[in-house]
């Protein structure tokens, strides 16, 4: 993953070294660099590896802005650093029978883990690793992917940065970086469908790339909900709390879903203050700033704003055919480039309906064998694309005209049959409330007779694949789609 071989970053951090000492820094903080390897580079990140935790202190302190300054000069472009404190460096340095330089000595093993947590196990980038993360009783616990919840695709590198979104992926990138250092909590608010959900994936598998073992938890506010209130009903209060508060990070979605819920937002309350006190990141996403979220307390409000608060806007034309372009990369999509600006010029405030806009015109011009150009797009985007003065749609209108079209009753959409017409139904209806509407997934579970946010993920994808491969289902689909929209004008 990193740009350099090993070789290299030891040739670039030993011309780093030497230009730092020739500016003259103290005999304590040249045995400080001297001790530190420059892992290599992710993207404008330099990766250090320090073998203490006081080493990496006085690097983020009082040598970060040389070292930075030097390693620009000598790289050629902006750099920023991430530092690990590496066991292996240290054993490597205490067998070679180099001291520690520096009054800390006492320090020099970091006696805390919970203060420590981002240590790396020694593998570099791109090799295999242990995801063990130990606890302050020694036992080992796992860090795993699934506890983590994240969403593969939702990484920096399929994240297209912007004018509209800039200043949240810089601040993103920082919390990754230096979590609870950079900015605690991390607040990003803005409209539906602009990428906060994205983002807050992309924190969690750096921090993960970058601290092997860190413990990541990405929780959608209404999960939390339902979880405190089966916690308090099965009497395991004690094991929800080890859920969210014996964490890293703490990746919390679409906190509007709080307001109004008074012991929950308590709840939250404690479990952000737990972490904060104990320098945990808190990053928050919502659909408002948090001036203007009601039903939460003024203290929890002012704590939102104890970090950093950044905003996400719709993106302008040139992000919109960037984000497009990206898709159709990473879904091995091949369009010319009218097309995806066509469908950039039309869809213009949510980047969740340009990625439906796209699925669409490669599934039309896969199922009728035709190549995907700009007649083509116009044509598939006149069925999808709403007209200036089209309503809102709602849920229960999208589960009515899909229950009447299939012939099936309102409960058979949300009841538990597992026929292969009311699967196909439900999945249908759900595909298209995702699409269509700017709720959450696990707010369009609940609706569905309180089923998981992972059975709606579920049904959302299989459509999307399958749409490309089943011309009646393509057809299905739009139809529908100009159904529900009459329907919901009316
Ligand atoms: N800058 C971006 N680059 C690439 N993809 C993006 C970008 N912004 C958003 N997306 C994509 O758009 C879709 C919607 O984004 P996301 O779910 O993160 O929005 P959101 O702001 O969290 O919306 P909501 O408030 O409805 O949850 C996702 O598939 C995401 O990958």
């Amino acid at each position: 993953m990193t740009s350099q071989s090993p070789a290299e970053s030891a040739e670039v951090w030993q011309r780093v070294v030497s230009q730092l000492e020739s500016q003259g820094v103290t005999a304590r903080d040249r045995a400080f660099l001297r001790l530190t390897q420059l892992v290599g580079l992710l993207d404008t990140t330099a990766l250090l590896a320090v073998p203490y935790q006081h080493t990496k202190e006085t690097l983020e302190t009082t040598l970060r802005q040389p070292i930075v300054d030097a390693l620009a000069g000598e790289l050629g472009h902006d750099v920023r650093l991430a530092i690990t404190v590496d066991e292996d460096l240290r054993r490597q340095v205490e067998d070679e029978g180099d001291p520690a330089p520096g009054p800390a000595v006492t320090e020099q093993v970091p006696s805390d883990p919970d203060r420590t947590p981002y240590r790396s196990n020694g593998a570099g980038p791109g090799e295999p690793r242990s995801d063990g993360h130990r606890t302050p009783s020694g036992a080992v616990q796992t860090a795993s992917a699934e506890d983590a919840r994240l969403n593969p695709k939702y990484t920096f590198d399929t994240f297209v940065s912007g004018s509209s979104n800039r200043f949240a992926h810089a601040a993103s990138l920082a919390v990754a970086e230096s979590p609870a250092r950079a900015y605690n909590p991390l607040f990003i608010y803005g409209e539906s469908g602009l990428g906060k959900t994205h983002l807050l994936h992309a924190i969690g598998h750096y921090a993960r790339s970058l601290y092997p073992g860190v413990r990541v938890r990405y929780v959608n506010s209404e999960e939390f909900t339902n979880d405190f209130i089966n916690s308090i009903r099965d009497d395991k209060a004690g094991a929800f709390q080890r859920r969210y508060r014996n964490v890293d990070f703490l990746l919390v979605d679409d906190i509007q879903f709080l307001q109004g819920k008074e012991q929950t937002v308590e709840e939250f309350f404690h479990t952000f203050n737990t972490l904060h006190n104990s320098e945990k990141q808190v990053v928050i996403t919502s659909d408002q700033p948090p001036k203007r979220l009601s039903g939460f307390a003024e203290r929890m409000r002012s704590r939102f704003e104890w970090g950093l608060l950044t905003d996400v806007q719709p993106p302008d034309l040139e992000t919109r055919i960037a984000i497009l372009k990206k898709k159709a990369a990473q879904e091995g999509m091949q369009l010319p480039d009218e097309v995806l600006e066509l469908i950039g010029s039309k869809i213009s405030t949510n980047i969740r309906e340009l990625e439906g806009a796209l699925i669409r015109v490669t599934a039309f011009a896969s199922l009728s064998s035709t190549p995907p150009d700009a007649a083509l797009a116009s044509h598939v985007l006149k069925d999808i694309i709403p007209n200036s003065e089209s309503a809102a749609i709602t849920v229960p209108t999208i589960m009515a005209e899909v229950a009447d079209y299939f012939q099936i009753s309102n409960d058979d959409l949300c009841g538990t049959s597992r026929s292969r017409t009311l699967v196909n139904a439900r999945q249908i209806a759900m595909y298209l409330c995702r699409e269509l509407t700017d709720l959450s997934l696990p707010k369009i579970g609940q609706e569905f007779g309180g089923r998981d946010h992972t059975t709606v993920m579920h049904a959302e994808r299989k459509i999307r694949q399958l749409i490309g491969e089943r011309r009646a289902l393509y057809d299905q689909i739009t139809e529908l789609t100009g159904i529900i929209r009459k329907a919901s004008a009316r």
